[in-house]
């Protein structure tokens, strides 16, 4: 007999198929609302908008279909499990992947891929940078002249929680939230591991820290912030910020995104545009690197992540994952028990790993049964899905 007990099975996989649940919500409307914004955005023309309106059948009443033969990604879709989904509804296949799926053929739809006049135009790229452009990041940026009297451990806090914080609400999530005024009054933090983040990332660090980015915009800038004091306090020695291949899950950062972001930066006043302008140096001198792997656009968990990624990581004094659906992609996206442990879920990632999260979806691990009771007491389930609490947690 074996000394240690077997590991427990591994929770249900999300699906979309249960009327009335999170997952069928955003299959059922939260993707219409999308392919309307979209629609909206610019003058597309009539072969376009049909593309559209195609596809908005097909996802809402139809099956999931091929890709076009011509389509540059067709084999590596196909290597995620494109070929077993063909002929099944959108809403029977893992919702993780359904959704992947959506964005890739909402980009195919707009011409995103083709040769032609719409190529590598994004869809998502008004609402981006209007929320760049707005007061909000105005007095955001403002706030970091405040943070330069702290001393140098309140900064990198500060720095951190905005970074978390800065993931309540992705573009995406604001089309079918409720009024900002139906929001829980106390944001709080569910599960807070930063001692153990500092921990791996001590002063005089010689180690390279991966980011993993979520959102452009209003996350994407703290994010930058978070990576640029790291580097500048000397906790890590380099740097590599994972961005998008492509436009993904409408605000997700892409290359132009991180160039937007670091132009907003360096036109600002003050401590703003000296934040941009030494991670704009740290590119130049290759401390801060930029990557934008195909994976990570990718439908599947980070357990089946392809060797070349999973030894970047490996590499890695810590490797920080932003936001929701990677958070989904980090624990498999399945209804754990909220209790299940963190380290657990996590063994598979090849280094020591951090969730920073706000909670946007069904999945939760890593609590403890007192939080679990006392956020069930409160909100029932909605501090599952409702943007308002958040999560720090770290396996080493
Ligand atoms: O930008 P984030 O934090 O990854 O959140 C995106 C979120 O959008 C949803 O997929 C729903 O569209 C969430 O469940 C999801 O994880």
């Amino acid at each position: 007999m074996p000394d240690t007990p077997a590991p427990a099975p591994a929770a249900p996989v999300l699906l979309g198929n249960e009327p009335g649940s999170f997952p069928h919500s955003v299959l059922a409307r939260r993707h219409p609302a999308i392919i309307r914004q979209v629609r909206e955005a610019f003058p597309y023309g009539p072969g376009i908008r049909g593309a559209l309106d195609a596809l908005l059948e097909s996802c809402t009443d139809g099956v999931i279909e091929p890709l076009p033969a011509g389509a540059p990604d067709r084999d590596r879709w196909l290597s995620w499990g494109l070929g077993s989904h063909i002929g099944r509804s959108w809403f029977d296949v893992p919702w993780l992947w359904s959704e992947s799926y959506f964005h890739r053929r909402l980009l195919e739809a707009t011409g995103y891929f083709a040769p032609g006049a719409w190529q590598g135009v994004d869809p998502f790229r008004p609402t981006k940078l209007a929320e760049l452009d707005s007061a909000e990041t105005d007095e955001e940026l403002t706030a970091l002249d405040g943070l330069l009297t702290l001393p140098a451990d309140e900064q990198a806090q500060a720095l951190l929680h905005g970074s978390l914080w800065g993931n309540r609400a992705d573009l995406s999530f604001r089309l079918s939230a409720g009024d900002p005024a139906d929001a829980a009054p106390a944001p709080a933090l569910v599960a807070d591991d930063s001692a153990a983040l500092w921990s791996l990332l001590p002063a005089a660090g010689t180690g390279t820290l991966c980011l993993v980015a979520d959102n452009a915009g209003r996350e994407l800038i703290p994010d930058l912030l978070l990576v640029g004091h790291l580097l500048s306090a000397g906790r890590v020695a380099r740097a590599v910020l994972h961005l998008k291949p492509h436009p993904y899950y409408v605000s997700d950062a892409t290359t132009a995104d991180l160039l937007d972001a670091l132009r907003r930066l360096t036109a600002a006043p003050g401590a703003a545009r000296d934040h941009g302008r030494r991670l704009w140096a740290a590119l130049e001198d290759g401390t801060l690197t930029v990557r934008a792997h195909p994976f990570s656009a990718g439908p599947l968990p980070y357990a089946e992540m392809p060797g070349d990624l999973r030894a970047e990581f490996a590499g890695a004094a810590l490797t920080i994952l932003k936001g929701d659906l990677n958070y989904r992609r980090l624990v498999g996206d399945r209804l754990w028990p909220p209790t299940t442990p963190f380290a657990d879920v996590t063994a598979h990632f090849p280094g020591p790993v951090a969730a920073l999260r706000t909670l946007k979806s069904d999945v939760i691990t890593g609590l403890d049964a007192a939080t679990e009771a006392a956020l069930v007491a409160a909100e029932q389930q909605r501090w599952r899905t409702g943007g308002t609490h958040a999560l720090i947690q770290v396996r080493r």
